[in-house]
């Protein structure tokens, strides 16, 4: 089994070779042997290596600092004098972001005034607007105001909005007053904000045209409901634990799961780039109080933050980082961390209790409880698997108690081996169940899926694996949605794709893959049929599905040059009208090209209704796989992903 507990070099694996140099082989073989998660970490502490040879944890904060602040702030400055507007506003974004809150007004007025100009050159009025309203409340300097009411009436007149443009110009012709102008550039500038004011009192300038809504750079994630479909129902049998099936039909594009994560951590290289909370990308940040690590989309996402995971990390995440431990490493680590001690205590006595579906059904997907269910596979861990999961859990225990978790508590030492014992089990069952968070990058008309985080999602987590699957999954900020991109007949499993498709690689390839990395046989039906690449897939036989009456599931493959329109079904013996088939292979030709030209035009909803028509008629009457079903069930998934985390770079 792959070790998925480092990503990159770091301080941990010199560790860990210090620990194994140290330890006998019988020690590491009894960390394995032991029979609980809980044993586990206790033996391990128990040896007297550990004593000598902890990890002592520094704490490595890049807290705010004024002279990073004013360097960033000059850097701006010069970009700006470069006409270099978005090198200019990021960096001003950086300066803000280094700032220390406390005492620095004034400085932060200057900087996001400063911004507010090179966000107006970049022609972002309302994002212009926020800036401007948000020098005015830290106090910009009175001389330099009239400037600011100026930028602030030139974005209204930009969007078209006459009356607040007016009122702005009105207010920067009372703030030269408090200008150092000489007097003839004073009646100058008194004048020209005359003549707008009255140009736009008789609307010349806009012309009543409607208001124009710039593309803002800042976003934030609609509130959207969680959701797990009604239709979805969660089974089980011995050969593939639990797994998702269909309680009647469900029709292709059908929404089944909206889902926030439990936990959810984005990758080091995205911290200041995207929301720590929400994993939107965000160009004119919030900031945390502490560090400058982090950035977020909005003073409530900042506020959720700070209140769950963001209270115990500032210090501790550059360690994290520094490591060499894995996201998988930080998502265990942050499943403990955004609740306090407390809450596990509480909870103690059934963490072990298996839950009923409906139990899990009622429980949020942050409740430990429910996380806890996830599978471990702790059956077919080696000894040295384990060990190395041990000493890992161990690390991240030592972080949290860095971080103050602990403070209070009253028998440390237990509260420790307990923490760390459920550090072990997180580190388990995020290897199996955890899902990559992306988002999709464009330009012209190339596009790329890009990886920026990961996180934990229970229910999503339920579905089984296979190689054509039943859905596709598209993440918004870090909420993920589930639809249906085939029809799913009641009674039917509902599976998810966990990376090795049918389309693209080979069934001993996905197999090999999915035996090493999930631990199971796939046993889907391109797997036991042994389906062709998608360069592969052959016209030469086409499958008709069997029409027949009875409730027959059988699939006739015909050549294309068979001369006979009727043709029996060897399962039911009743005849099958082929023509309709071949009918149905025409229509859609027509389709497909409306659907590909309203892609290309960037008409998505539109696109995926005439994909989802398409996939419809085609599926009434043939089987899968050939070439036609599966590109139309690609575009179906890249219409839901431009509905998720897109941004044009
Ligand atoms: C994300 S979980 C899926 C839910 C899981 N079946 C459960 O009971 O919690 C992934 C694990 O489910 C099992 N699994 C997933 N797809 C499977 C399949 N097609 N056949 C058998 N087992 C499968 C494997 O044990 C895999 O490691």
């Amino acid at each position: 089994m792959k070790s998925t507990l480092l990503e990159k070099t770091g301080f941990f694996p010199d560790y860990y070779l210090n620990v194994v140099n140290q330890c006998t082989p019988e020690e590491l073989e009894n960390v394995g042997k032991c029979k609980t998660d809980y044993d586990r970490v206790k033996y391990l502490a128990s040896l007297p290596f550990m004593k000598s040879s902890d990890l002592k944890i520094e704490l490595d904060f890049n807290g705010k600092s004024i002279d990073i602040a004013t360097k960033l702030k000059e850097s701006g400055n010069a970009a700006f004098k470069a006409k270099k507007w978005l090198d200019a506003m990021i960096l001003y974004s950086q300066s803000y972001i280094a700032l220390p809150l406390e005492g620095n007004d004034d400085f932060a007025a200057i900087i996001v005034a400063n911004r507010s100009a090179a966000l107006y050159h970049m022609q972002k009025y309302e994002d212009c607007l926020k800036d401007v309203a948000r020098a005015f409340k830290f106090g910009y300097p009175k001389d330099k105001m009239y400037k600011l009411y100026e930028r602030e009436a030139q974005s209204h007149l930009a969007l078209k909005c006459n009356e607040p443009a007016i009122a702005a110009f009105k207010k920067a012709v009372t703030a030269v007053d408090d200008a150092n102008l000489p007097v003839d550039r004073r009646s100058k500038t008194i004048q020209d904000f005359i003549v707008m004011v009255k140009l736009l009192e008789k609307d010349l300038l806009t012309n009543k045209k409607p208001v124009k809504k710039t593309d803002l750079l800042s976003r934030t994630v609609k509130d959207e409901k969680e959701y797990m479909s009604e239709s979805v129902k969660i089974d089980s049998n011995e050969a593939e634990g639990r797994f998702g099936v269909a309680v009647r039909d469900i029709k292709i594009g059908e929404e089944l799961i909206v889902e926030n994560p439990g936990a959810s951590v984005l990758l080091q290289q995205y911290s200041k780039t995207h929301c720590q909370h929400c994993f939107i990308r965000v160009a004119i940040p919030v900031t945390c109080p502490k560090c400058i690590e982090v950035v977020f989309c909005s003073e409530k996402c900042q506020e959720e933050s700070l209140k769950t995971y963001h209270k115990h990390e500032c210090g501790i995440l550059q360690t994290l980082w520094k490591s060499g431990a894995s996201i998988n490493c930080h998502l265990a680590f942050r499943i403990i961390s955004s609740k306090n001690y407390d809450y596990f205590l509480k909870i103690k006595d059934k963490i072990d209790v298996k839950l009923s579906q409906e139990e899990m059904r009622k429980l949020s997907s942050d409740d430990y409880l429910k996380v806890c269910q996830m599978v471990c596979h702790a059956d077919i861990r080696s000894n040295s698997n384990f060990f190395q999961h041990t000493l890992m859990a161990r690390f991240l225990t030592l972080c949290l108690l860095k971080e103050d978790f602990f403070k209070g508590v009253e028998n440390q030492e237990e509260a420790f081996v307990f923490i760390s014992s459920l550090m072990l089990r997180n580190l388990q069952f995020i290897q199996y169940n955890a899902h990559e968070i992306s988002e999709l990058h464009y330009q012209d008309t190339k596009e790329t899926t890009v990886f920026i985080g990961a996180g934990t999602y229970p229910n999503l987590a339920m579905l089984n694996h296979a190689c054509d699957p039943s859905v596709v999954r598209y993440f918004r900020g870090n909420r993920v949605h589930v639809n249906a991109i085939k029809p799913i007949a009641s009674g039917l499993q509902i599976h998810e794709n966990y990376g090795p498709i049918y389309t693209q690689e080979r069934c001993s390839e996905r197999k090999a893959k999915l035996k090493e990395f999930y631990n199971f046989e796939c046993q889907c039906d391109p797997c036991i049929e042994d389906w062709p690449v998608y360069d592969e897939l052959k016209a030469d036989k086409i499958r008709f599905r069997c029409d027949s009456d009875v409730k027959c599931r059988n699939i006739i493959d015909i050549s294309p040059d068979c001369n006979e329109f009727m043709v029996k079904c060897f399962s039911c013996n009743q005849t099958t009208n082929i023509l309709k088939g071949l009918k149905v292979m025409q229509d859609i030709e027509l389709i497909i090209r409306t659907g590909r030209r309203l892609y290309e035009s960037k008409e998505f909803s539109k696109a995926l209704q005439k994909f989802i028509d398409c996939l419809r008629i085609m599926d009434e009457v043939l089987a899968p796989p050939f070439q036609d079903y599966a590109s139309c069930q690609q575009n179906i998934k890249d219409c839901f992903i431009h509905f998720g985390n897109c941004y044009n770079l």
